[in-house]
């Protein structure tokens, strides 16, 4: 296997007294495509924080090309596009350029202008997500789709290697959809990009990604979509508090994650 570009290793985290992640250990290498999937609630967005190093995990280690997260300063080595990105910045007057261009200010620092440089790497980025006709558009006035690709546009604009979705599909309409998985399929292939999507929609992301981890406070599974269909009958994850891991279901139920 090549180099894990994200490790995360016996990793436990709590709120307070209430546990939500206990020993995970989880690997994405290198030009590999992950999807997490998981139940509301199941510690997703969680994990995506301790992996960029912005909560501390109680006990175990994480690590980003090698290094501890919290000696990890390379971020333009990392995209990231939370489940939020869409409702925080659609109020916020600016154009799908503006959008795009503020993907560089962690390479740049906050205050150093755009040069020339800069501006062809916007340019292309516009232009590769299919977004150059409307890059003076406000984006609050953009389909769900268009918004979607404008954010990942940002996260991509720093040409970083490590790509990570939180919930991306969310409030997108379904041909947008379609659209968003051929661009994630073609970064992949095409750019080697390594990509970890977070998502509850198992469906959608099996025909697309190398492996899915399930999660539900622990890791329940961690394969490629083909182990994780033969599983299909089973109950993975915890239910209404109980581990139900190991409890058989009538095989071909659909798993509702
Ligand atoms: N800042 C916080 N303070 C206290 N509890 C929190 C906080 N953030 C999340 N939680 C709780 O931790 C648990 C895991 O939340 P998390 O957001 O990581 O799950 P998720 O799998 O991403 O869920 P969803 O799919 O609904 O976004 C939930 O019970 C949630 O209520």
């Amino acid at each position: 296997m090549r180099e894990a570009v994200l490790r995360l290793s016996g990793v436990t985290f709590s709120y307070d007294r209430h546990p939500v992640l206990e020993g995970i250990d989880l690997e994405v290498a290198a030009g590999e495509f992950l999807g997490l999937i998981g139940p509301n609630g199941s510690g997703k967005s969680t994990l995506v924080q301790l992996s960029l190093g912005r909560l501390s995990p109680d006990a175990g280690s994480v690590y980003l090309f090698g290094e501890p997260v919290e000696k990890f300063r390379k971020w333009h080595r990392i995209g990231y596009v939370s489940q939020k990105s869409n409702s925080f910045n659609l109020g916020f007057p600016a154009t799908v350029y503006e959008v795009v261009a503020s993907g560089l200010t962690g390479k740049l620092g906050l205050f150093r202008r755009i040069g020339k440089k800069e501006r062809a790497l916007i340019r292309d980025t516009l232009e590769r997500l299919g977004l150059s006709d409307i890059a003076g558009a406000n984006i609050g006035r953009l389909s769900g789709g268009q918004q979607q690709r404008t954010f990942i546009a940002r996260a991509l604009v720093s040409r970083p290697e490590l790509l990570i979705l939180d919930e991306p599909t969310v409030g997108v309409d379904a041909e947008s959809v379609n659209q968003f998985y051929r661009l994630l399929d073609r970064l992949h292939r095409e750019e080697d990009l390594t990509i970890l999507l977070i998502t509850h929609d198992i469906d959608e992301i099996t025909a697309a990604v190398d492996r899915i981890a399930l999660l539900n406070r622990r890791i329940r599974f961690c394969g490629t979509p083909q182990e994780f269909a033969a599983r299909r009958g089973e109950v993975l994850w915890v239910e209404d508090g109980r581990d139900v891991s190991h409890a058989s279901r009538v095989p071909g139920e659909e798993i509702r994650v």
